[in-house]
């Protein structure tokens, strides 16, 4: 079953189909590099095969490790930043309730979930362990690399919280550590104190982990069927690598995206117009941003939630300049409804509406608002989700992934790096005085 389908009619204005027929050689050949691993970066790869190809006896582990802190643990914290804290986000988001940490736990039937070590907030930190307040917890740390500062600054401060409460042996069995197989000192601390561990693949990189343990345990901690996850990251996979050019929906985003890149539109904006989706579009950004960003190349990506942005950006996407394309993720088929109703005096002048959804409403909103941009000189282009589910999120993400990957072998970059990542650590590192960085410190400590 396909639930994710890409849509570029809407942008027929700005595209001719025949452009879009010339880059099919192009894009196969991007495809192939991309599968048969001959290209840039192709140590990274893993994630290609990785819905079908995943550690079966860890998938377990990870569930029984979800069934755990769901039986012991009120709050999971779960620590980690990029790649390592959005994925596992934008699916509790997407999958469960829109209030999920705030609403009844008859409602939830999970642990809360908050996210810690995506920022180095002393008042985020603080505000989380009055949160958290006197009740049982449990520890997520994640990082593939095991060396970032900002988890790693995070867990020091609750893995002293859970050692203070449980002792050190009962915190051992509340903190579980996802990282390299062999290497970083996450490894080796978890190694030296018991933690339970879980793998981050070598050849799967940070933004392209969720269906890894990365995202997986938080995500199966929230009670969302991780099984079905992976079932729509398989079907999408099969429908990738086997569709034609003509209805291969991934390579003809990456295509039509770089075709409107090359006409001036330098800037992506994906947009959406259901909240669950905002952590869908951060997501997005890491794995875009990242991917394409270098060599003073590529396109800038945001992401916008509509129609509340339509009030704030909505000005400048309608008006502005005119270097904006725009990505529209729609999902189909909501599974909440709201009839609007007839009031005897019409004071407000919604009677208009009586009888009508919430979603109906939505719709003509998201409908109004692509011709609106694309009279405006903004390509629209469409992503059609069937239906707030782990087996369409499951399909979106592998769709997105694949694409990106296809699109920066044709801007000819290579998509599986993040050499641009380092020149703010180098700088953090020097001016906080860690060791090695003495003389970088000598010179910065000049220019400030
Ligand atoms: O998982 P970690 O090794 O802690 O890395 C977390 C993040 O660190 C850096 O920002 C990288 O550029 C990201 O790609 C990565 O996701």
């Amino acid at each position: 079953m396909q639930n994710i389908k890409f849509d570029y009619s809407r942008a027929s204005s700005f595209i001719r189909e025949d452009e879009v027929k010339q880059m099919e050689e192009l894009t196969l050949l991007a495809k192939e590099t991309l599968v048969q691993k001959r290209g840039a970066g192709n140590d990274f790869l893993g994630w290609i095969d990785l819905p079908v190809a995943y550690d079966k006896e860890e998938f377990a582990r990870i569930k029984q490790a979800a069934k755990k802190i769901q039986d012991d643990s009120e709050v999971l914290i779960a620590i980690g930043i990029g790649g390592s804290y959005l994925g596992a986000k934008a699916a509790i988001e997407f999958l469960r309730h829109s209030f999920y940490n705030t609403v009844s736990k008859e409602v939830r039937k999970t642990p809360e979930i908050y996210f810690a070590g995506q920022n180095i907030s002393a008042t985020y930190l603080q505000d989380l362990i009055e949160v958290i307040g006197d009740r049982d917890f449990s520890v997520n740390i994640i990082s593939k690399s095991g060396t970032t500062t900002e988890p790693a600054i995070a867990f020091r401060v609750f893995k002293e919280m859970l050692e203070k409460k449980y002792g050190k042996e009962e915190a051992a069995k509340r903190i579980y550590a996802t990282t390299d197989k062999a290497r970083g000192s996450l490894k080796n601390l978890a190694d030296a104190e018991g933690y339970e561990t879980f793998v981050v693949p070598d050849d799967v990189g940070g933004r392209f982990s969720v269906l890894t343990a990365v995202g997986l345990l938080p995500i199966a901690v929230s009670g969302a069927d991780i099984d079905l996850l992976m079932k729509g990251a398989a079907d999408a996979r099969e429908i990738t690598l086997s569709a034609p050019y003509e209805e291969n929906d991934a390579l003809k985003y990456a295509a039509v995206r770089n075709i409107l890149h090359g006409k001036g539109k330098d800037i992506e904006i994906l947009a959406n117009y259901e909240p669950n989706l905002h952590f869908v579009g951060e997501w997005w950004k890491q794995l875009y941003g990242e991917s394409e960003g270098k060599d003073q190349k590529g396109i800038f990506n945001a992401a916008v939630d509509l129609t509340t942005d339509l009030h704030s950006l909505g000005q400048f996407i309608q008006d502005g300049s005119r270097n904006i394309m725009e990505t529209v993720m729609n999902i189909e088929t909501m599974d909440q409804e709201v009839v609007l109703k007839e009031e005897a005096v019409d004071l407000d002048g919604l009677n208009y509406l009586a009888g009508k959804t919430m979603d109906f409403v939505n719709k003509n909103a998201m409908r109004g608002t692509v011709l609106a941009h694309t009279d405006g000189g903004i390509p629209v282009m469409m992503i059609n989700i069937a239906k707030r589910d782990e087996y369409s999120l499951g399909q979106l993400f592998y769709f997105f992934e694949f694409a990106v990957g296809v699109s920066g072998y044709l801007s000819g970059v290579n998509p599986f790096d993040q050499p641009g990542v380092e020149s703010y650590k180098k700088n953090m590192f020097a001016l906080l005085g860690k060791p090695g960085f003495e003389k970088e410190r000598e010179e910065l400590l000049k220019r400030l």
